[in-house]
């Protein structure tokens, strides 16, 4: 396999993270994860910035691109049932990851949207690639090219978010 369509691969393959961390700005809202509750240092588990309905959107959307990545690619995943699975992991691991960066940022005192540099941008990456792996994996120079070219879609996906009026932040 070519370089490039190794790397065009490696996206093909991380769609389902990107769209499950992304879809939250559009759907999420509501109650939040951590119930208002506070950890012992007396400040909020996550946030308001974590919710439920963003939470489990986010993992749906996600899935629900796998399903249609399986119907455009079959040979890339298998069987169906592959990529559901790899789809939902990748999904449920970008929303977790996001979910214990946010932990962190608030353990450090952080408000919520709060910038946190690598955390924002790698946490949701590196726990879904983390899940997935044992579904299928990825070669060593794909994961190193997801991780260094996230950032720049993570950064693009917030300033166009930002500049659609969708976050208050473009980070
Ligand atoms: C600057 C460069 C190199 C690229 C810019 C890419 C760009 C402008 C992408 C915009 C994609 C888009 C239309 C996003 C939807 C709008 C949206 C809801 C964005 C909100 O994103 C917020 C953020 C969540 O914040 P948090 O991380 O702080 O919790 O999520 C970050 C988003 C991502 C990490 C991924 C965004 C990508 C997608 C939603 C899927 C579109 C896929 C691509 C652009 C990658 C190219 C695809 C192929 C197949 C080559
Ligand atoms: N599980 C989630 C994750 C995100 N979001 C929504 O997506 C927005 C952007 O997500 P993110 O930048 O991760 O949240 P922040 O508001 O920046 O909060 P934090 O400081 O904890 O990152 C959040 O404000 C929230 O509206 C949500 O509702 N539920
Ligand atoms: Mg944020």
């Amino acid at each position: 396999m070519g370089l490039l369509s190794s790397l065009l691969w490696a996206f093909w393959y991380i769609l389902p993270a990107y769209f499950a961390n992304a879809s939250p700005v559009l759907v999420g809202g509501g109650r939040p994860i951590d119930g208002g509750r506070t950890w012992r240092d007396g400040r909020r588990l996550f946030g308001d910035g974590k919710t439920w309905r963003g939470f489990i959107g986010g993992v749906s959307i996600g899935t629900l691109v796998g399903i249609v990545q399986y119907h455009i690619t079959p040979s890339f995943y298998g069987d169906l049932r592959t990529a559901v699975l790899l789809a939902f992991l990748l999904s449920f691991g970008a929303l977790l990851g996001d979910l214990i960066g946010s932990f962190f940022k608030r353990r450090a005192n952080l408000p919520r949207g709060a910038p946190a540099i690598g955390l924002d941008q790698l946490g949701f990456l590196i726990t879904a690639l983390a899940l997935a792996y044992p579904v299928k994996t990825l070669s060593s120079g794909q994961i190193i090219f997801l991780l260094v070219v996230s950032p720049f879609i993570h950064w693009g996906a917030n300033y166009f978010a930002y500049k659609m009026g969708w976050k208050s932040v473009p980070w």
